[in-house]
């Protein structure tokens, strides 16, 4: 028999097959957990339990559904996430489909002992993929992402230039990286909002989500769900990429200090803007426990994309 959350999933997704690009992009599935004030996670990032435990297999149940799990390294930094299926209920006689784990980390900060890692080396989970900026991106960094960031000198033009020790210090990470077993991508920082702050405090330069999507698919991702964090979220949003929100929302307050993800799911078309921006409709609403489970989904000119 299907479990309910699974059955309100599959009910949801039934329309994946017809995403807008299938053959050059996977279908995005934007999934986070939030208090009623919109906050995902505490004051400075502290992790924070929002959803409770039949939200919780109803988020497991949506990962098994999906080739591949997408956070940002703020997340995998802060939370050292695992990223598996665990509290689903009784294990199959074909096993659970594992997402694959990427992570989003322009200067390769990942930890070379970070669960994920782990999970691949005990045969617990699939091999990490971990998508940094081109060697070659010419972008200036911004102080504080890297080791070496005191070397760097400012050009006439504003730009940073970097000595050679920098490059030396990331080829350092990407060896330890890929001694723990995690796949390296390299893609171009984005072009559209390169540079902001995150939850700790400390800052660094964003990579292009459509390039990033593209090469996802030619490595054969169909389907990818996104659960943040917050500069995360806010940068799918931003763009014309995702094809449904599936938010938990607990009934809890986390107050002003707590961290958001800043940005209207729902919304208006703005004035003037680009017939492709996408906005959000509500497609349906599920309570699972305390918590309710609500679902989005895009929409171009007043169609479903
Ligand atoms: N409640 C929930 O469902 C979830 C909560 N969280 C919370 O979110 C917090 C972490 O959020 P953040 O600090 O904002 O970190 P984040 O996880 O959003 O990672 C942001 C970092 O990713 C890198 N990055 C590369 N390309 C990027 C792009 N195009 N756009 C944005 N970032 C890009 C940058 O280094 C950037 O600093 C943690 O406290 C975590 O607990 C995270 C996931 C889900
Ligand atoms: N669905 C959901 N509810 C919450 O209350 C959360 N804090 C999160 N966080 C996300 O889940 C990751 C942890 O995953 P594992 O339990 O380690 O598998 C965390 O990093 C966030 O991405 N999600």
């Amino acid at each position: 028999m299907e479990d309910p959350a699974q059955a309100f999933l599959l009910d949801v997704l039934k329309h994946r097959s017809a995403s807008p690009c299938p053959d050059t992009q996977p279908y995005v599935t934007l999934s986070f957990a939030q208090s009623l004030d919109a906050k995902i996670a505490g004051a400075h990032g502290r992790q924070l339990i929002l959803s409770g435990k039949e939200s919780m297999i109803m988020t497991h149940w949506l990962r098994t559904m999906h080739d591949a799990i997408l956070v940002g390294i703020g997340t995998a930094l802060n939370d050292d996430p695992q990223l598996n299926v665990r509290y689903l209920p009784h294990p199959p006689e074909t096993p659970y489909n594992l997402p694959r784990p990427i992570i989003l980390d322009t200067d390769l900060r990942l930890s070379p002992t970070c669960k994920l890692l782990q999970n691949y080396q005990n045969g617990k989970g699939r091999r990490p993929w971990v998508i940094c900026a081109a060697s070659d991106d010419a972008t200036p960094k911004p102080k504080g992402t890297s080791a070496s960031t005191t070397t760097a000198e400012t050009t006439s033009t504003g730009h940073h230039q970097y000595h050679p020790s920098e490059d030396i210090d990331k080829l350092l990470r990407k060896r330890s990286l890929e001694e723990a077993g995690a796949r390296i991508i390299q893609v171009p920082t984005s072009q559209r909002r390169n540079v902001q702050g995150h939850a700790d405090g400390t800052a660094s330069r964003h990579l292009s989500i459509p390039e990033i999507l593209t090469v996802l698919r030619d490595l054969g991702v169909r389907s990818l769900m996104v659960e943040g964090g917050a500069q995360i979220i806010r940068s799918f949003l931003a763009e014309p990429v995702v094809d449904v929100v599936i938010i938990t929302v607990a009934p809890v307050l986390v107050g002003k200090d707590g961290t958001g993800y800043e940005s209207p799911v729902v919304s208006l078309p703005a004035e003037g803007a680009s017939p492709s921006q996408r906005r959000f409709v509500q497609k349906a609403t599920r309570v699972f426990g305390k918590d309710a489970v609500v679902v989005l989904e895009a929409v171009t000119g007043g169609q479903s994309v």
